[in-house]
């Protein structure tokens, strides 16, 4: 599928621009061909059936792939305002770890403090003062709406946290190196109603800072929180377009098919 970018948004700034994006599991041709951009500032759903592709492309953003071998990417994604191709071979995935990060479905913090969770990335950087630490902590705890509950025992082990909680303290780790996109995986998937809740209205109040791309089964979901939809099928881009186009009035069939429930 080829984009409309004119027609998307004239005046509206890219983040990112996915250019004839495919991808191989080995032989396996799992993204094909694939144009998308990334609005600044917007939070992008990617919708489709089970297998179609959405975490693969998700997972393309920062170089999960490169952790397994035989993987391969074709085309590329541009990150603005550098202009860089970070599928680029010469680009160093760690580096586009730390501009693009990833929050997960499951809350996955590492088996130490708080305090030690959030500070991780930025270690990784080689950021030592301890005043520059404790700043950079508290200010993504307090962006991912965690500081409040856990400010008296930043040093406890994250395992005690609630599930919510521990997902908030995963945002927060993703937040702290200051990334430029970040990525969500079902982030609520393993959560109750009401940890939901409080897990949207911070993925909303977070596009005020980053772009945000979001993989998500639940299609009212992708409604409340996105700005712009992605419909995926088998690997291919089907339609993309403003989420509320894509709601009520998407111009491809097989949008409406799953948009509808008649198919998926
Ligand atoms: N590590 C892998 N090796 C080989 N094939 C894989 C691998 N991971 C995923 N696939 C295949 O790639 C395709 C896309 O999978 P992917 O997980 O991206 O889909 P999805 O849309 O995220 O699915 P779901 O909604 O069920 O999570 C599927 O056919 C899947 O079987």
């Amino acid at each position: 599928m080829q984009i409309d970018h004119k027609q998307i948004a004239e005046s509206a700034q890219y983040k990112s621009e996915v250019k004839n994006l495919s991808f191989f599991y080995g032989e396996f041709n799992a993204l094909k061909n694939i144009n998308m951009v990334l609005h600044d500032k917007k939070i992008t759903a990617l919708i489709g059936p089970s297998g179609c592709g959405k975490s693969t492309f998700l997972r393309c953003f920062n170089r999960m792939h490169d952790l397994y071998p035989g993987n391969r990417y074709e085309g590329e994604i541009i990150l603005h305002p550098d202009d860089v191709n970070i599928l680029a071979s010469n680009v160093d995935p760690i580096e586009v770890r730390m501009r693009i990060s990833m929050v997960f479905q499951k809350p996955n913090p590492f088996p130490k403090s708080i305090y030690e969770n959030v500070a991780y990335g930025l270690r990784v950087r080689g950021i030592k003062q301890r005043a520059l630490l404790d700043e950079k902590v508290e200010v993504a705890l307090r962006n991912s709406a965690l500081w409040d509950e856990v400010k008296d025992r930043l040093h406890n082990l994250a395992f005690n946290l609630s599930g919510g909680q521990q997902q908030r303290l995963c945002i927060a780790r993703a937040l702290a190196t200051d990334p430029e996109i970040l990525l969500f995986d079902e982030p609520t998937s393993a959560l109750d109603p009401i940890a939901t809740a409080s897990i949207e209205e911070l993925i909303t109040d977070l596009k005020t800072k980053v772009a945000i791309l979001i993989v998500t089964h639940n299609m009212q979901q992708a409604a409340r929180v996105s700005d712009y939809t992605a419909y995926m099928y088998l690997g291919e881009l089907i339609e993309f377009n403003v989420t509320d186009t894509i709601f009520i009035k998407p111009k491809n069939k097989q949008t409406e098919d799953y948009i509808t429930g008649r198919f998926g």
